[in-house]
């Protein structure tokens, strides 16, 4: 059975949204919060997580409305469904099942009849066996050695997620070192084959098509170079493992499928980290920390289809997202990390989000008339605060932001933490209630002014605030933690797609690039003028033409 296909603008929470939004939207945090229990009323608690959302530009009655739109928009119908195997991703007639790979009860998942818990369980214990040999230096290299570096080849959902989370999780680390290749750009394999030697590396080719052009390039340069070396074809088996779906192009590629970890089409690209993309890792951080990080996702997996709406962690946070993005008309969320280890969360999400729920046809195939997903972005802090936060706070944009720190530092040297968590309260606080025009006169005064400095500085040194965010403070940094986190914002985009009526898990927007690229390769293949695009496209090659250096 395929999901209700509501348009949200047709329900009657969102007439009453809109409503409420004339009503209330120019409310000021600062008279919101003259009601001195709205923390207790405006935060939730999940193991070592805590989700302060009253720094938000909402009161009860937003709350009541927005969770009248999620029952509208049948959202319990939706969970039930993904959780449940069915084809959700209907363009590409797929279920979406990234949950069953941590499921960590065991309990049967059903694909077209055909419980996977089986094959995901045997893919875990090889993805196991494997890291533990490598890491323990029982897997030799041809010449021998033990394997000391790890490239992983890789691009997008095959790539973001092994970033972040290795370096998210780079305390644990194991003696191995991580390398990533993405990028085509000869310079990012070339960069890194610098580092490392052929006899002591291993190869993973991480692509769930296995026809990814940037991939398949960056392998093919890294086996020649392999094969350059004293090592032999018969030795690529030692150094060359892949992760895919598609085991006939791995086969072509030349690898052993012994060496090949399977995953499957119910595994979304940029939700794949949890299979076996997510080898890297468990090279990188040990493979009982992988478990880890899937125990956490599992626990906010089941979090999310239990918990009442009005205490779902994922749900409050996308409700709000939609309260902003399609009441308030913000554009963008700023994922704002005091965090270090964080430094790639952003990105990661980045694709998560935008590459979901960047649609602008709705599942019945019409063009919607509402704003769908927002832009993703932002840096740990405080480097943040010394670049753009600028334009948060005194901009003419609305920037909601998600603030996340950790109560303990990894790292715990002098006064580091105390100093980067005063920040992070500092800036949400704040961002929601300003400066106003009397302190600014009083400091200014204090600080030796004249009336006439006074009245030229002043309107500069306002700060109105109303400026909402989120605040996710945690215990530490830990598997755990990082798989729930990482889970929390995987379904907040899953409850904003079904709002929003889009398919969030195909990715057809990037194809025609893709597309158009194959075109123009074999045009670059020569020196003739080229006349068969548009003006610009054409005095682009051609110049390019004119300025490569000629063989
Ligand atoms: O893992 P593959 O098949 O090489 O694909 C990598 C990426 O390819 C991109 O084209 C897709 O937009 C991403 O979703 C995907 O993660």
């Amino acid at each position: 059975m395929s999901l209700e296909k509501i348009n949200p603008t047709q329900t009657s929470a969102w007439r009453k949204l809109e409503k409420h939004y004339s009503e209330i939207h120019h409310h000021s945090l600062l008279q919101m919060f003259q009601d001195e229990n709205r923390f207790e009323k405006f935060h939730l608690k999940f193991n070592d997580i805590l989700f302060d959302y009253s720094k938000n530009r909402i009161n009860e009655e937003t709350k009541k409305l927005l969770l009248e739109l999620a029952e509208e928009c049948q959202l319990k119908d939706a969970i039930e469904k993904q959780f449940a195997g069915d084809l959700i991703n209907e363009t590409e007639g797929r279920a979406v099942l990234h949950t069953a790979l941590r499921n960590r009860d065991n309990q049967p998942v059903f694909v077209k009849g055909k419980d996977v818990m089986p094959e995901v369980n045997a893919v875990l214990e090889q993805m196991k066996v494997f890291s533990e040999k490598v890491i323990s230096g029982k897997w030799k290299g041809f010449s021998g050695k033990e394997i000391t570096d790890v490239v992983n080849i890789g691009i997008g959902g095959s790539d973001l997620g092994p970033v972040m989370v290795t370096e998210a999780l780079k305390h644990y680390q194991t003696r191995l070192n991580l390398h990533f290749v993405s990028n085509v750009d000869g310079t990012h394999i070339a960069e890194t084959l610098k580092k490392v030697n052929p006899e002591t590396t291993l190869f993973i080719i991480a692509s769930k098509t296995f026809t990814t052009q940037e991939t398949m390039t960056n392998a093919h340069t890294a086996r020649n170079w392999f094969l350059s070396s004293e090592a032999k074809e018969s030795d690529v088996a030692k150094h060359f493992v892949a992760l895919s779906t598609n085991q006939s192009e791995v086969e072509k590629f030349g690898i052993d499928t012994k060496n090949m970890f399977q995953f499957w089409d119910w595994v979304g690209g940029r939700y794949s980290l949890w299979s076996a993309i997510g080898l890297s890792i468990c090279l990188g951080v040990g493979y009982e920390n992988f478990e880890d990080l899937l125990e956490g996702a599992f626990a906010m997996d089941t979090h999310f289809k239990v918990a009442d709406f009005e205490e779902n962690i994922p749900v409050i946070l996308a409700l709000l997202g939609i309260w902003y993005n399609n009441f308030f008309g913000a554009e963008s969320i700023a994922i704002l990390p005091y965090e270090q280890y964080l430094s790639r969360f952003a990105a990661y999400f980045q694709q998560g989000d935008m590459e979901s729920n960047g649609k602008y046809v709705d599942r019945n195939g019409k063009v919607v008339n509402y704003q769908t997903g927002p832009i993703i972005w932002g840096e740990p802090g405080t480097n943040g605060q010394h670049a753009f936060y600028q334009l948060i706070h005194q901009g003419t944009k609305l920037i909601p932001c998600d603030f996340l720190a950790g109560a303990n530092s990894l790292n715990p040297i002098g006064d580091h933490q105390i100093k980067l968590l005063s920040n992070f309260f500092a800036q949400t606080e704040a961002l929601a209630f300003g400066k106003s025009e009397e302190i600014v006169v009083e400091e200014l005064k204090k600080a030796g002014k004249t009336e006439e400095e006074i009245e030229f500085l002043k309107p500069y040194k306002i700060f109105e605030g109303n400026r909402p965010s989120n605040s996710f403070i945690y215990k530490e940094l830990t598997p755990k933690t990082l798989g729930s986190l990482i889970a929390m914002y995987e379904h907040k985009i899953f409850v904003q797609g079904v709002i929003w009526n889009i398919f969030s898990y195909d990715q057809w927007g990037v194809e025609l690039g893709k597309q158009l690229a194959n075109q123009i390769l074999p045009e670059l293949e020569n020196e003739n003028q080229i006349e068969s695009h548009d003006s610009s496209t054409n005095g682009l090659i051609n110049a390019y033409k004119e300025m490569r250096h000629k063989n």
